[in-house]
């Protein structure tokens, strides 16, 4: 930038060569490094620059060439000034001149290229050329102002100028209009396509921002099943409950970590962006800035960024309340909790809003899906084009009558019932739910025992029938699924493997049925299929975390303890055993006989441990 030698000159206030020092820096003497620390230049507290070493740093360093090393090497050639891709026309004009320096201006890159690629487009062009060498030049532009353009012309045209020393410079007539693909060289437009790859090809930062509870974590993994499903992408997942358990170990919520917090999610996620991949971060992430931050990381990364709001009100947030979080806030027992005592910045630049309240999940990741689709980053089935079920809503918002009231009619008898012998006059026909309303149990009250599988239609019905035919009316057992068509009938092919004194009408009535946290709560103990059907529960449930087990794992806990009824329940809350996956039953359904006939006499057997303990009135084990 001959000849000035230093930053902020005051000779030259519009040239723009500046340094912006944080004010204790400023009037000391300086040493400029590289990113890697390497020292370039010392600075006098005055401003003189002294130059120590050429910048060896970035790809195509070899191509960055001080004026003096390019003149030493190309005097004598004309000095073309390159900013964008060259199209075959521009080309060929050159072509016309002779031998050439293409002193490509890599500043910043250009809106449609970054600057790596700029030079790689005009390594292409000047292979298409007889004699053409390339120079790099890091001048950068200063904005779209009308005064910032004349100063960077005027900048521009004086490094040129020092480049060129004399020799010829054929600058480029002006574009009228934005190049197409079709209008450069294929080796050049396919460095173009490269490094701006379609909406669908490029890594892809979905942010999920918003309250605890919000529901950021339940749309995030919803979507990640689905683009798992979908088979076209892999995902990385940046949890916010995960972050903080790894990543961002021992931060605080003080401002400054999450900050700090939300900087690490960015910088990962832009990571990922870079190679082409796919990040779903799900963080509250409450202040503006930092998310811009995040935005402009994964930007410059050349990953596009896709801001989620789950806008759920912190009324509903905190009527959810599924971690006890929002009561110990209101207690006080935890600072700055946001929503509470910490503030939430609401997003103005959000791609979607989803407010969760009174919405399933599959209906609420539909308009995300919808979101995602028009941006053309991701093109997913919506709910209603997916078979279900597949995405189910274990919380749809619970319409007052899926809970069988206390008062409940117990069904009229049918025929079947009444002409089936084995059948205790008192035993109700299968129930769907539990019958008993939310109110804590007498003593000598039966248990209530909520047997839950999948679909409720195999397993957990099959469970239920032999309890009841085990036990009578000793336990009030009933069951459901955690994704479940209601409605649906019970399995006929592990139906055959039922005693064969089961009446047939109980087999005939059942209906299933979907579990719900009001069942989860009113059941005195919940005995499902799978592990996995724990995790589920739990985790919609964590209150109810210490009466849920899988069958198998019950059978293990309390094998050796002579406690009884409720209070072997509270003692096993305590002494679980691991679920292991060992123990679950695994689901015939659809699988044939063989399967339906294993995991009926699984449970059979486990029943044989698992209910006797329960049953209050000992004349009945
Ligand atoms: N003081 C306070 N404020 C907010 N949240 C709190 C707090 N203390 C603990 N938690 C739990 O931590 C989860 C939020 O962590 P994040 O990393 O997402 O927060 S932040 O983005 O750094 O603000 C958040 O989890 P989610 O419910 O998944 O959002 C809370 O469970
Ligand atoms: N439509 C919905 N979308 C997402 N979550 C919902 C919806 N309806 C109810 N919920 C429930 O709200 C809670 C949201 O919790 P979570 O996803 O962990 O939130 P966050 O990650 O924002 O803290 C879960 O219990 C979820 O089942």
């Amino acid at each position: 930038m001959a000849p000035r030698d230093r930053f902020d000159d005051p000779q030259n206030p519009d040239a723009l060569v500046t340094l912006a020092l944080p004010e204790e820096l400023q009037g000391q003497a300086l040493e400029l490094v590289d990113p890697e620390g390497l020292p370039l230049a010392r600075m006098a507290p005055d401003g003189a620059l002294t130059a120590l070493t050429h910048a060896q740093y970035g790809p195509f360093r070899r191509l960055h060439l001080s004026p003096a090393r390019a003149r030493e090497a190309y005097a004598g050639r004309a000095w073309v000034p390159v900013d964008d891709a060259l199209t075959t026309d521009e080309i060929d004009r050159i072509r016309r001149r002779g031998p050439v320096v293409l002193l490509a201006l890599v500043g910043a890159g250009t809106s449609t290229l970054s600057r790596v690629a700029l030079l790689r487009a005009t390594l292409a062009a000047a292979d298409a050329l007889p004699d053409a060498v390339v120079v790099a030049v890091p001048l950068a532009s200063h904005g779209d102002s009308d005064s910032a353009r004349t100063a960077d012309a005027r900048l521009r045209d004086q490094v040129v100028a020092t480049y060129a020393a004399g020799d010829p410079v054929w600058p480029l007539p002006e574009r009228r209009v934005a190049p197409a693909p079709s209008d450069f060289p294929a080796a050049v437009a396919e460095v173009v396509r490269r490094d701006r790859p379609a909406p669908g090809e490029q890594g892809l930062v979905l942010f999920f921002t918003g309250l605890s509870g919000s529901g950021k974590s339940t749309l995030a993994q919803a979507l990640m099943d689905l683009i798992l499903e979908h088979g076209e992408r892999s995902v990385t997942s940046l949890d916010g409950d995960v972050v903080r358990r790894n990543l961002s170990a021992g931060l605080t919520f003080s401002k400054a970590d999450r900050e700090t917090n939300i900087r690490r999610i960015g910088w990962v996620a832009a990571e990922i962006s870079r190679h082409g991949g796919l990040a779903v971060c799900s963080p509250i992430a409450p202040f503006a800035q930092t998310r811009a931050e995040v935005r402009e990381m994964v930007e410059s990364a050349g990953g596009a960024f896709f801001l989620v709001h789950v806008a759920t009100p912190v009324e509903e947030c905190e009527r959810r309340d599924r971690k006890g979080l929002y009561a110990k806030a209101r207690r006080g027992e935890i600072p700055e909790f946001t929503g509470i005592s910490s503030p939430y910045e609401e997003p103005d630049d959000a791609d979607v809003r989803v407010d969760t309240t009174g919405r399933s999940i599959p209906d609420a990741l539909d308009d995300v899906i919808r979101a995602l689709a028009a941006s053309g980053h991701l093109d997913l089935p919506l709910s209603s084009q997916r078979r279900l079920p597949d995405v189910a809503d274990p919380v749809a918002p619970i319409a007052p009558t899926s809970v069988t009231p206390a008062t409940a009619p117990t069904p009229a008898p049918t025929a079947e019932v009444t002409s089936t012998q084995a059948t205790p006059p008192q035993v109700r026909p299968a129930p769907t739910a539990p019958t008993r309303a939310a109110q804590p149990a007498a003593d000598d009250e039966p248990l209530s025992v909520l047997f839950v599988c999948t679909a409720n239609v195999c397993r957990s019905p099959f469970m239920e029938f032999t309890a009841r035919q085990m036990v009578g009316t000793s336990l009030d057992v009933a069951s459901t699924g955690t994704h479940v068509h209601p409605g649906s009938v019970f399995d006929r092919v592990i139906g055959e493997f039922l005693p064969a004194d089961v009446p047939q009408a109980w087999l005939k009535r059942f209906r299933s049925h979907p579990v719900s946290s009001e069942l989860v709560e009113i059941a005195d103990l919940v005995l499902t299929a799978e592990a996995s059907h724990v995790e589920r529960l739990v985790n919609d449930n964590p209150r109810a975390f210490r009466k849920i087990f899988t069958l198998g794992q019950w059978v293990e806990t309390v094998a050796g303890s002579d406690l009884r009824g409720r209070a072997l329940i509270e003692w096993a809350g305590d002494n679980r055993a691991p679920a292991t996956p060992e123990q679950d039953i695994p689901d015939p359904y659809r699988r044939g006989r063989g399967p339906a006939r294993q995991a009926a006499e699984r449970i059979d057997e486990l029943m044989q441990v698992a209910l006797p303990p329960l049953v209050l009135d000992r004349n009945l084990d």
